[in-house]
């Protein structure tokens, strides 16, 4: 991953060998300081091509010295000050003098804060970049979420198995979940949920407890904590009690004594995801209870213990003869419930009020909600935008969503990013915040399929450290890491990575189209199809795509979607002319001729982003073609190959799609337009 510690160019190796000749430790020796130490080691003796420094007790000219203001010797009153304020996840470095040497201090209010700090250093050793001054995380919970089954499928995931191996734990625990733990307290990864959630009861059994606490005793020196998905209906399926009713008592009971059955095993356990009342998932809804009966019932039961309930608000579901609209969904069903879930719970609502398409507009529950802590959840895994074979950089993605003004304040923002940081308090408290990202993470060599997948979960983790990061200044520091700083190199991955995901974007479903992919498995373009057990899994549904015009109307003429936003942004999208164009058909159904600002009909115009898609994957593999022999020769064959198969999809996706809206719009292709074969 990007952990290679490669050698670096001799000037930068004889900096570093300047700045790290000895590790000094002052805080206490903790699983997680020895392991802030050994990666250190690890790092500098990789990036220096030589022996790692040793660890000292004295400190010396050009030390390493890792500390917190109890255990440094007399640090300077601003030092001090500065370190007070970074809270107990942040972090301190600085070129400075202790006991009259000039040391690199790694200093932090923690153990975890040294370990972030640690890996903060060895980054910018590693991009060639002037290591950030200080630090901490701008979100309290920074969450993997894996979908993965415990019989190590993992549902949408394209990068081999489950990479907990639930047979062999407790007693086998694989080197891997390390190598995992250190990659993600690199990016200040803090949680993961280890199963799916769309969850057994049986993770929740002891059996299984037992396993996960095998995988939390490996990662809490890292400052992971572990997650449990949980079914809603576990003590009925478990036949423990009649009924899964959360205002039943026998219930409730189950729960409490459930929840201290796991922190007797899991003394950190952080708390339960739970999908309920969703695509089939049992839930509170079954009993008539509404979702905040059903999270408080669960929030009551871990609150002793200071354990969370993340509550999804992924709902939607068709209404017999209503013409409903998949996109106000879980608005309608959470926006009543505003303030009526107990402190411990976060409603975690993914970026898109559809389902984690190449482009949605921002969720519009973000900035709804004041009075309850809303989670982001992104996905990281590319279950709509090309599995692990097509290259797309979701940083662009997260970052838009993370900017996008919400209105919801007078004049400017807050934007998403603000809502997620808690810019209000709940009755004083400063809400909880967090982001989930659901993993792209299996057992194939990469750990995520594709090489530069691997940039995605990396930006993930970035942006839940500060969610106002910029996604090119990651993708250049994830490039450098990944395949070593060297300009030849970095640049033209960075520029591939920068330009990937709107070329998916134009090549998928551009102008702000949707929903149009493969049935069940959602690879590939399937525009035509018509015909699911539930209309709203059609995806002529979302294009409505007919002889006089394409696109859906969320306006008040349509389903009035746009109603569910603040009055400023809802006035502004109402009009085609000044909703933005990436947004045009999620709001609005034009006719084909409608004039766009280019100059070009609308027809054309989505032509002509089809073709700019599979210009751009073409442009993608004549990029890394001139990287061959610069980039090592296996990664570099692994990626060219799929590379030739992204092309080939960009092509499929164009030429389907455009065949397709022919077929129903009856229109000859515009002048010079190569006709689909
Ligand atoms: C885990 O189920 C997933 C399902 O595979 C996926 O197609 C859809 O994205 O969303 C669901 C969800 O988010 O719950």
């Amino acid at each position: 991953l990007w952990l290679r510690y490669q050698p670096l160019a001799p000037p930068a190796q004889a900096k570093l060998k300047g700045q790290a000749r000895s590790i000094v430790l002052t805080a206490a020796a903790t699983p997680t300081t020895r392991a802030a130490v050994a990666e250190l080691q690890r790092g500098v003796a990789g990036m220096g091509g030589g022996p790692a420094p040793a660890q000292a007790t004295a400190i010396a000219d050009g030390a390493l010295v890792l500390g917190t203001t109890a255990s440094l010797p007399a640090l300077d009153a601003a030092l001090k000050t500065e370190l007070s304020r970074l809270g107990s996840e942040g972090y301190l470095l600085r070129a400075t003098r202790l006991q009259g040497r000039p040391v690199t201090l790694i200093a932090a209010n923690t153990d975890i804060g040294l370990l972030y700090g640690a890996f903060a250093w060895l980054r910018a050793t590693a991009a060639g970049t002037a290591p950030v001054a200080a630090s901490s995380p701008k979100l309290q919970l920074r969450l993997l979420n894996h979908w993965d089954n415990l019989d190590r499928h993992v549902e949408r995931g394209y990068a081999g198995a489950s990479i907990w191996d639930w047979w062999a734990l407790p007693e086998i625990t694989d080197s891997r979940y390390t190598d995992y733990a250190r990659a993600n307290a690199s990016l200040g990864i803090n949680g993961t949920v280890l199963n799916n959630v769309n969850s057994k009861p049986e993770v929740l059994t002891p059996a299984y407890i037992a396993k996960a606490a095998a995988v939390a005793d490996v990662l809490r020196p890292y400052g992971i904590k572990v997650f449990l998905s949980a079914r809603f209906s576990t003590p009925l399926e478990l036949k423990e009690t009649d009924t899964a009713d959360p205002l039943s008592p026998a219930v409730q009971a189950w729960w409490k004594k459930k929840a201290d059955e796991i922190y007797r095993t899991i003394p950190d356990f952080g708390g339960f995801l739970v999908k309920a009342n969703s695509e089939g998932q049992p839930g509170p809804q079954d009993y008539h209870r509404s979702h905040a009966d059903g999270a408080n019932m669960l929030a009551a039961a871990l609150a002793p213990h200071h354990g969370i309930v993340m509550w999804r608000a992924f709902v939607y579901a068709p209404e017999a003869g209503k013409e409903t609209d998949r996109a106000r969904q879980a608005y309608e069903e959470f926006k009543p419930l505003d303030g009526k879930f107990a402190a411990n719970v976060m409603v975690q609502v993914k970026n898109g009020a559809i389902d984690f398409q190449p482009r949605e507009p921002f969720h519009p529950l973000f900035g709804a909600m004041p009075n309850t802590p809303l989670m982001m959840e992104f996905q990281i895994t590319k279950e709509y935008l090309g599995f692990s074979t097509d290259i797309a950089y979701l940083g662009t993605m997260f970052e838009e969503v993370l900017e996008s003004d919400t209105m919801q304040g007078a004049g400017k923002g807050p934007t998403v990013a603000q809502i997620i940081e808690g810019a209000h308090t709940l009755g004083g408290q400063p809400a909880a915040t967090g982001m989930a990202g659901v993993a792209n993470i299996g057992v194939d060599r990469n750990w995520t399929g594709h090489h530069f997948d691997q940039a995605n979960w990396y930006a993930f983790g970035r942006l839940a450290w500060n969610p106002q990061a910029s996604a090119r200044a990651i993708a250049i520091e994830w490039a450098a890491q990944t395949f070593g700083n060297d300009a030849r190199v970095t640049t033209p991955v960075v520029d591939m990575l920068m330009l990937s995901r709107e070329a998916v974007v134009d090549y998928m479903t551009p102008l702000g189209l949707h929903h149009m992919m493969g049935t069940a498995h959602h690879h590939g373009p399937a525009p035509w199809v018509n015909d699911l057990e539930r209309p709203d899994w059609n995806p002529v549904y979302y294009h409505r795509a007919a002889r006089d015009g394409i696109g859906f109307d969320r306006t008040a003429s349509g389903t009035n979607a746009l109603e569910q936003y603040a009055p400023a942004l809802a006035r502004l999208y109402a009009d085609p002319r000044t909703t933005p164009e990436k947004y045009l058909l999620w709001f609005h159904h034009l006719p084909w001729t409608y004039a766009m600002p280019s100059g070009r009909t609308l027809w054309a115009e989505i032509i002509h982003h089809y073709d700019r898609g599979v210009a751009a994957a073409r442009d993608l593999q004549t990029r890394w073609d001139a990287l061959r022999g610069v980039v090592d020769a296996r990664r570099h064959a692994e990626v060219a190959q799929r590379l030739r198969r992204q092309v080939q999809n960009a092509q499929l996706w164009r030429n389907a799609c455009i065949a397709y809206f022919q077929s129903v719009s009856g229109l000859p292709l515009p002048d010079g337009v190569a006709p689909p074969p």
